[in-house]
């Protein structure tokens, strides 16, 4: 269910800050030739943003034509015929069909990346991947294909071997390193690891390998009515929010550059239309929202009767019960082949035993796969936790900003908050105190949530105040510092929101304010800075050990007995095993509570206050 908790951050109308005219919703993005327009307000006058880039250069060296992939009813379209694992050949030659360069915008590699001779032991430039070198891994499942310790050892194909080269990616993470070879051995996956430790590229090489290797993409003969025509993808990546696939289909497009494989996305808030037109050209591999996705369907835009490949981002995240109507409507109750015909794997940072055991109803003969302890926030991150009361929250937070400041770095700090009322007051405020900020939450439109989140990356403002639409999987580089204004209630949002800073082997910063209104994740809390060698203030311990103070089992009391790492996989627990009833019993990982998945706080009913269908956040 849906918290109601207020914060100091909903109590701008206490402020100042509040007798001044509100901030206009954020105008979209400016227009390339025009000069920015005066400052209206100081979300606008803060985030002066940058003009678009320019349309990205078509690819001059494109390989060569290739029919339209994934698509039902094509006219003229033959079934492509892949000539080599380097390359699958492609369609039309037509203008529209052109590959823009997704390398175009991104930094340039290692300056040795691309001589690095077969993925040698050269490091990426700014990776410390000394980092995870220690770090616990555990499988478990029959027949466990053994992990690699180099891309070379690999077969990923020319093509992709070459785009792994382009993102200066010289070696795999650890959870590269196991889950690469257990997918493109053909299993079904439960991978958990550590946020930002490289999970995208962990499912998005084997599915596009597998493309490229695979037979030509079977096409139907019926259409979707009206002379439409049904895209037909071979695989399905799936994500809870509108931002995490935009950057999943980013990602997706530079491991499948020049490879014939194509990518596209679909996702809530943005017009059907241009998706349409983008899935008409083409699509091997379709990365979307649930609720976009169900639309499509519905319309027989899109047909999931050639999905070879499913991967569920966030997967605890997609199955509890914001999202998992929906997710077993697409997944069990469409034309998707079932497990054991198609390949399914599930990844996330956090993965409760409950989801564990729903999430086996997807899969077949699977292998889990821990990277770390499951649930656990890497070492890379230095956790704080300061006691804060509510009124103090707003003077507490532009004390840390002006200690930041003081340092003369430039870095991006995150501010989690609550409620998106709370959102918007803390970033006007802000703003009013010469803190250039913006915010990002399910209230805002999408146009202004692109804008905001662009405007936050490019450090224009370089102060983003969130709620948990930005907690799960977003991959802003140079986040320095998180914040969590408003502590969640749950200890497995704590994880993803500090996660999104500490990514890809660099350091980061996590300060909590916490206070009484807290107490319940005390315990959780405690705990995961524990295991993550974190320091814990002696008042939070104390907070801890009362019973009543998240002691008493429940969704937020993990597992502790000081043990780093363990069996984690549900199914050896022989206690939880097959009663998929049972949710007490005090485990953390299987312990469902009415703090639990009861609801989709973030991502229910349009954001904080509202359960059921997360129908904007898609
Ligand atoms: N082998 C690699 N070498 C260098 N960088 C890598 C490698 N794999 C991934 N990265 C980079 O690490 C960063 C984090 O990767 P990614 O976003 O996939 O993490 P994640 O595990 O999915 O995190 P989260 O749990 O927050 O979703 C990205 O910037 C990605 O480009």
């Amino acid at each position: 269910m849906a918290t109601s908790r207020t914060s100091w951050a909903d109590v701008a109308d206490a402020e100042p800050a509040r007798l001044l005219p509100r901030s206009p919703p954020t105008p979209p993005p400016p227009r390339p030739t025009a000069p920015p327009a005066p400052p209206t307000s100081r979300r606008t006058s803060a985030t002066a943003p940058p003009p678009p880039p320019p349309p990205p250069p078509a690819a001059s060296s494109a390989a060569p034509p290739r029919a339209a992939p994934g698509l039902l009813s094509r006219p003229g379209a033959g079934a492509p015929a892949p000539t080599s694992f380097g390359a699958r050949p492609r369609g039309g030659g037509r203008g529209w069909d052109r590959e823009p360069d997704p390398f175009a915008d991104s930094a340039p590699p290692a300056p040795d990346a691309d001589a690095a001779d077969e993925f040698g032991e050269h490091q990426n430039t700014g990776i410390n991947f000394d980092a995870y070198e220690d770090i616990p891994v555990e499988t478990s499942g029959q027949e466990v294909p053994p992990p690699v310790s180099t891309f070379a050892e690999i077969d990923l194909g020319d093509a992709l071997n070459q785009n792994i080269r382009r993102c200066g990616y010289v070696r795999p993470t650890p959870v590269q390193r196991h889950a690469i070879p257990i997918s493109l051995a053909g299993r079904d996956l439960m991978a958990c690891a550590q946020t930002g430790s490289g999970k995208t590229a962990a499912f998005c090489f084997p599915i596009i390998s597998g493309i490229m290797r695979g037979p030509p993409v079977a096409r139907p003969q019926r259409g979707g009515g009206m002379g439409m025509r049904t895209a037909c993808p071979s695989a399905l990546i799936l994500s809870p929010t509108r931002e995490l696939s935009m950057q999943i289909h980013e990602e997706a497009r530079k491991f499948s550059y020049q490879t014939g494989v194509r990518v596209v996305v679909a996702y809530g808030g943005a017009p059907i239309t241009n998706q349409l037109r983008d899935l008409e050209r083409g699509v091997d591999i379709l990365v979307a929202t649930p609720g976009r996705l169900v639309d499509l369907l519905e319309r027989a835009r899109v047909s999931l009767q050639s999905i070879r490949y499913l991967a569920l981002d966030e997967a605890d995240r997609m199955l509890d019960m914001g999202f998992e109507p929906q997710v077993r409507r697409i997944v069990e109750q469409m034309d998707m082949p079932p497990p054991g015909v198609r390949q399914t794997m599930l990844f996330s940072a956090t993965f409760p035993k409950e989801i564990q055991r729903m999430a086996s109803d997807f899969l077949e003969n699977y292998i889990f796969l821990a990277v770390g302890r499951v649930g656990s926030s890497t070492d890379l991150i230095a956790q704080r936790v300061e006691f804060v009361q509510e009124a103090d929250k707003r003077s507490h937070l532009m004390d840390l900003l002006h200690a930041q400041r003081d340092t003369g770095k430039q870095t991006l700090t995150l501010v989690f908050v609550e409620t998106k009322r709370g959102a918007d007051s803390l970033e006007s405020w802000l703003c009013m105190n010469g803190f250039p900020a913006t915010s990002i939450h399910g209230d805002r439109n999408q146009q202004e949530r692109e804008y905001a989140l662009r405007s936050f990356k490019s450090g224009q403002t370089p102060i983003l105040v969130a709620t948990d639409v930005a907690a799960r999987g977003l991959d802003i580089p140079d986040v320095a510092h998180v914040v969590n204004f408003d502590l969640p209630n749950d200890i497995d949002d704590y994880v993803h929101r500090i996660g999104r800073t500490g990514r890809a082997g660099k350091s980061g910063l996590a300060t909590a304010f916490f206070n009484d209104n807290n107490s319940s994740l005390a315990r959780s809390l405690a705990e995961l800075m524990q295991e993550s060698n974190q320091e814990v203030p002696a008042w939070l311990s104390r907070y801890a050990a009362r019973p009543s103070y998240g002691g008493g089992g429940g969704r937020n009391r993990r597992s502790g007995g000081g043990s780093r790492f363990g069996g984690r996989d549900f199914r050896n627990d022989s206690s939880s095993f097959g009663k998929s009833g049972s949710r007490g019993g005090g485990d953390y990982y299987g312990g469902g509570s009415s703090g639990g998945y009861g609801g989709s706080s973030a991502y229910g009913g349009g954001g904080y206050g509202g359960a059921g269908a997360p129908s904007s956040w898609d």
